[in-house]
C-alpha cells in the first residue's frame, strides 16, 4: 500500500488592497489531504483522512473572539463619543471596554478550545473589580459582554455571572515565556486613540515556544481602502480584520461582514502583501500619532536621511502593522522615549501579519524581536519594520543618526555652525533680528519664521545623535532639560541640510512662533500649562501668526 500526500492550497490573486475581493473564506483554507491507495487494483475503496493544518482551529477561534471584543468596543466607543457625560479625560469608559474586551476573548478561547492547555498574558486583571469600589463597573462589563455575547445571532451562549467575567479576566495573568504555548492579548491597543475616537486595535497572538505562531489583529476603524496614497478601493467603509499563521500568508477580512463585502454569507478575504518599494522617495511611514509613544524627531530625522519625501502616517494602534501589511505605506517607526518597556502584546499579533505578508520586524539595531523573555520585549532602542529591501539601508541610516559616537560631515558641520552662532551673538540686534547671521549660517527659506532671537543666544547645547542644538538664554542646563522648550530657549536643529527648524520665542505669548517644517507638540503643551490656555487656542495662535 502507497500513500501520497498531497498538499492544496488555493491561492489568493491579490495584488494589493481593493484589488479583488472575490476569494471566499473556504478557497484560501490550507488542508493537507491524505489519499490512501493499493497499487494493483482499484476494487479497493479510496480513503481521504482530511486532517486540519496546525492552529487551523485556534485561528478560527481568535477570530471569533478578537470580532466579538470589537463589536463591543465599538458599541462602547460609540456611546463614548455621543456622550454629553464623560470628559475625554474620564479613563471608566476605556476601563470598562479594555476589561470587557479582556474577558470575551478569554472566555471564547476556552470555550472554543476546550482541551488545550490554557494560558493568556494579557494587559488587565481584576484587582480593582474585585474592591468594592468596582463592584457597579463590574455590574456594567458584564452586562456588556452578555449583550455582546446575545448579539452573536449565530450560536447561543449562557448568561456569564460577575464572578465568571472575573474568572476570565484573570486567566489573562500569565507570564509567558520560551516554553508551551501562550496567547497574548492586548484587549484595546491605542487606548488613547480609542478615547480620540480614531484607530486602536485588539490585538491577539499565540506563541508555542517562544515564537509567534499566529495573530489576529481587528481593527474597527480602520478603512478597508488603502490609508496610504495610492488609493485603490473605492469604499468607504471601515473595520479590518488581519490574520496571519505562521508560513500561510497574511490575509484581510471586513470585519463586520457588511453585505458589500459578505456577498451570499461568504466572507470575502485576501491576501495580503507589504509593499515592495525599493526606493525611499517613494515610500510612505507610519509612525505613532501619539508624540509622547514615539519619538517623531528621531523618525522624522532617519526619513530624511534616507530621501523619503511623504510626510509620516501617524496612527495610533498596531492597526499601523495592519496597514503596512497591506501596502498601505512601507515603513514603520517606533522609538519609545527613555525608560518606556515594550510589552509583548503590542507587537505580537502585528509582526506575524507583518512578517507572514513578507515584511521584517526588528529592533533599531536590527535584531529580530524575542517573544520568549516573559511579558516584555527586550529591544535595543526601538522598533522598524519594512520589507526587506529598504530594511539594510533603514539600519544604516537608524545607525547614523542614532549612534552619537560615529558624527557624520552633516553632524560636525552642525557642531561648527552652532560654535558660529555664539560667537556671533554680537550680531543680532536687539529687535529680535537675527535673521542675518541666521542667513549666514543656513538656508535662510524659513528664516522669516524664525521670530525673535534676539538676547536668547548664550549657552550653545549639542546632542550630535539628535543632531539638535539648543540655544538657551539665561537659563541652565538643568532648566532648559525640564523646560524642554519654550519662551527662553530657541531649538534649533534636525539635519542641518538647509532646513533651520527653530522655536523662536519671547517672553510674551504674541511674540513667539514655531517656526520650520515640524511643529513640535511639547512647546505647545508646555506653554498651554504656561499660560493656562487651551493647547488648541495656542496653536490656533500660531497658525495664525505664520500666515
Ligand atoms: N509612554 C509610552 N510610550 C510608548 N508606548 C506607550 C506608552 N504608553 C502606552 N504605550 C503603548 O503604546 C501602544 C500604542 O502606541 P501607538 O498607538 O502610539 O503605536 C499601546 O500599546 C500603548 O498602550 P495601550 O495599549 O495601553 O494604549
Ligand atoms: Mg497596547
Amino acid at each position: 500500500m502507497g500513500t501520497a500526500t498531497i498538499w492544496w492550497r488555493a491561492r489568493a490573486i491579490s495584488a494589493g488592497v481593493g484589488s479583488d475581493w472575490r476569494l471566499s473564506e473556504a478557497r484560501i483554507r490550507k488542508r493537507c489531504i491524505s489519499v490512501s491507495t493499493r497499487s494493483s487494483c482499484c476494487s479497493s475503496p479510496l480513503t481521504l483522512i482530511v486532517s486540519s493544518m496546525p492552529y487551523e482551529k485556534e485561528l478560527a477561534a481568535a477570530k471569533k473572539a478578537a470580532t466579538l471584543a470589537a463589536r463591543l468596543c465599538q458599541k462602547v466607543q460609540k456611546a463614548l463619543l455621543q456622550s454629553d457625560v464623560h470628559s475625554k479625560s474620564d479613563k471608566s469608559p476605556v476601563t470598562v471596554a479594555d476589561y470587557g474586551s479582556q474577558a470575551l476573548v478569554s472566555f471564547i478561547l476556552e470555550r472554543e478550545l476546550p482541551s488545550e492547555p490554557f494560558s493568556i498574558v494579557a494587559e488587565e486583571d481584576s484587582g480593582d473589580l474585585r474592591k468594592e469600589s468596582g463592584q457597579e463597573t463590574l455590574k456594567r462589563i458584564t452586562e456588556l459582554v452578555n449583550d455582546t455575547l446575545a448579539s452573536e445571532g449565530s450560536e447561543s451562549f449562557p448568561t456569564l455571572t460577575t464572578d465568571d467575567v472575573l474568572a476570565a479576566i484573570d486567566n489573562g495573568k500569565s507570564e509567558g515565556g520560551p516554553v508551551g504555548q501562550h496567547w497574548v492579548l492586548d484587549p484595546i491597543d491605542g487606548t488613547k486613540g480609542f478615547v480620540r475616537g480614531d484607530q486602536y486595535a485588539i490585538a491577539l497572538g499565540l506563541l508555542h515556544e517562544g515564537k509567534v505562531v499566529l495573530g489576529v489583529l481587528a481593527c474597527p476603524n480602520l478603512p478597508l481602502a488603502s490609508i496610504g496614497s495610492n488609493q485603490l478601493h473605492s469604499s468607504n467603509e471601515v473595520g479590518c480584520l488581519f490574520f496571519a499563521k505562521v508560513g500561510d500568508g497574511a490575509f484581510l477580512q471586513a470585519l463586520g461582514g457588511s453585505t458589500q463585502t459578505k456577498l451570499f454569507h461568504v466572507q470575502m478575504i485576501i491576501q495580503v502583501h507589504v509593499c515592495d518599494v525599493d526606493n525611499p522617495e517613494e515610500a510612505s511611514f507610519f509612525e505613532s500619532f501619539e508624540a509622547a509613544h514615539s519619538s517623531h524627531d528621531l523618525s522624522s530625522s532617519i526619513a530624511e536621511k534616507l530621501g523619503v519625501k511623504a510626510p509620516p502616517v501617524r496612527i495610533d494602534s498596531q492597526a499601523k502593522y495592519g496597514a503596512l501589511s497591506r501596502g498601505d505605506g512601507a515603513i514603520y517607526l517606533r522609538f519609545p522615549h527613555k525608560g518606556y518597556r515594550e510589552k509583548i502584546w503590542d507587537h505580537a499579533a502585528g509582526s506575524i501579519v507583518v512578517t507572514e505578508a513578507g515584511g521584517i520586524v526588528t529592533d533599531a539595531a536590527g535584531n529580530p524581536l524575542d517573544f520568549s523573555k516573559g511579558k516584555f520585549l527586550d529591544v535595543v532602542s526601538g522598533i522598524i519594520v519594512t520589507n526587506q529591501k529598504l530594511m539594510p539601508s533603514l539600519l544604516r541610516a537608524k545607525n547614523m543618526i542614532g549612534n552619537p559616537l560615529i558624527p557624520s560631515l552633516k553632524q560636525i558641520s552642525a557642531l561648527v555652525f552652532a560654535a558660529a552662532i555664539v560667537s556671533a551673538r554680537g550680531l543680532m540686534n536687539n529687535e529680535g533680528n537675527g535673521i542675518g547671521h541666521c542667513k549666514a549660517g543656513c538656508s535662510g527659506r524659513r528664516v522669516n519664521e524664525f521670530g525673535r532671537w534676539r538676547r536668547y543666544c548664550g549657552v550653545v547645547w549639542i546632542r550630535p545623535s539628535a543632531l539638535i542644538c539648543r540655544i538657551a538664554g539665561k537659563r541652565s542646563m538643568t532648566q532648559l532639560k525640564r523646560f524642554h522648550c519654550g519662551s527662553h530657549v530657541i531649538a534649533c536643529g534636525a539635519g542641518f541640510t538647509g532646513l533651520l527648524w527653530c522655536h523662536g520665542g519671547d517672553d510674551e505669548a504674541s511674540s513667539n512662533c514655531v517656526g520650520g517644517r515640524r511643529r513640535n507638540f511639547t512647546v505647545a503643551e508646555w506653554w498651554a500649562k504656561k499660560v493656562g490656555e487651551k493647547e488648541e487656542n495656542y496653536l490656533k495662535q500660531e497658525e495664525d501668526a505664520l500666515i
